[in-house]
């Protein structure tokens, strides 16, 4: 190296845990090559079907158990049923390597989670996922929110066997016009519908918590896309966006979703970072 060579750093390992349709398209992604990562490992319930995907890649991975991960990676993508996020995300946040977690939602029913990257010196990190705006939101929350609402409209598929629906006998299979499901908070969102709504979560997280972050949602027999509106009033500004997800291979999850992980990737790794 001369003098005016760059410092060249180490790729990071990275871990992809669940590979669905969060965790098998990012995991192709790095497999293809994304600077300043290499994929190492990957977990999924079955470990055969995943191999043998993975056996198609340029570089294939071992597909390992969720606690085999943290020792051959430096960094852990969470891509799982929310119920595994401790058992992803404890081993790295206890000698101070990275989470970066799209389960959002589990985040409130474990928040031990944020004390202990405190306490060991690790992170965090929710990418925007299947939303929008919540570089807007930090913004806002600089100074003072007075209000956040969302409403998300989501095709039957896409709401069907939330924990909700089931408790409240609420039957959405054979609607003819769109139906108001749920009128609450962000927190009782997130226990509700585990699957459906982080993206309320970590607009919550990103702006006034989820106690007073507002959701409406709607099963609606008209639409094929995800779709959610965020409305903020605060000190700064007013604003409204309106996101219309494309559904990924999973009804309940947004085409959008990993590739908001990959963008997260690779601003976390570049020398020149957009955005909030
Ligand atoms: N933040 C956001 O904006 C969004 C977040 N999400 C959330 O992201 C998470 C993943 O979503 P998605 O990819 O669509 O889900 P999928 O159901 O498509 O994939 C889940 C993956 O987890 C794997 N898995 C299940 N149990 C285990 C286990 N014990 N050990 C290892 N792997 C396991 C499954 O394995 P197998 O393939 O063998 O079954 C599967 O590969 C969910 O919690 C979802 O709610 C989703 C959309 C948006
Ligand atoms: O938030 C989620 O879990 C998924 C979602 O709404 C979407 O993909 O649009």
């Amino acid at each position: 190296m001369n003098a005016m060579s760059p410092p060249r750093r180490r790729p990071l390992r990275v871990a992809v845990a669940g590979f669905g349709a969060i965790g098998a398209k990012l995991a192709a992604t790095l497999d293809e090559g994304l600077s300043g990562y290499e994929l190492t490992a990957v977990s999924a319930r079955d470990k055969q079907r995943a191999g043998r995907q993975v056996a198609t890649f340029r570089n294939p991975v071992p597909v390992l158990d969720l606690h085999e991960l943290e020792p051959v990676a430096d960094l852990v993508v969470e891509c799982a049923p929310a119920a595994l996020l401790p058992a992803i995300a404890e081993p790295f946040l206890k000698v101070a390597k990275n989470v970066v977690l799209v389960s959002a939602g589990a985040l409130l029913s474990h928040d031990h989670l944020v004390r202990l990257a405190a306490q060991h010196g690790g992170q965090i990190i929710v990418p925007t996922g299947a939303l929008i705006g919540l570089d807007a939101v930090l913004a806002a929350a600089e100074g003072e929110i007075a209000s956040i609402r969302m409403v998300t409209r989501k095709p039957v598929r896409g709401l069907v066997g939330a924990p909700y629906l089931q408790e409240h006998g609420i039957c959405i299979e054979n609607i003819k016009e769109p139906v108001r499901i749920f009128n609450g908070t962000a927190r009782e969102a997130a226990v509700g519908f585990p699957a459906n709504l982080n993206v309320a979560v970590a607009l919550s997280l990103a702006g006034i918590g989820p106690d007073r972050t507002m959701l409406e949602i709607w099963a609606d027999p008209a639409i094929e896309r995800n779709t959610h509106r965020i409305e903020v009033e605060a000190d700064s500004a007013r604003f409204s966006m309106t996101i219309e997800n494309v559904p990924s291979e999973n009804p309940k999850t947004g085409r959008i979703t990993p590739l908001s992980v990959i963008a997260t990737l690779r601003k976390l790794a570049a020398p020149l970072r957009i955005g909030t």
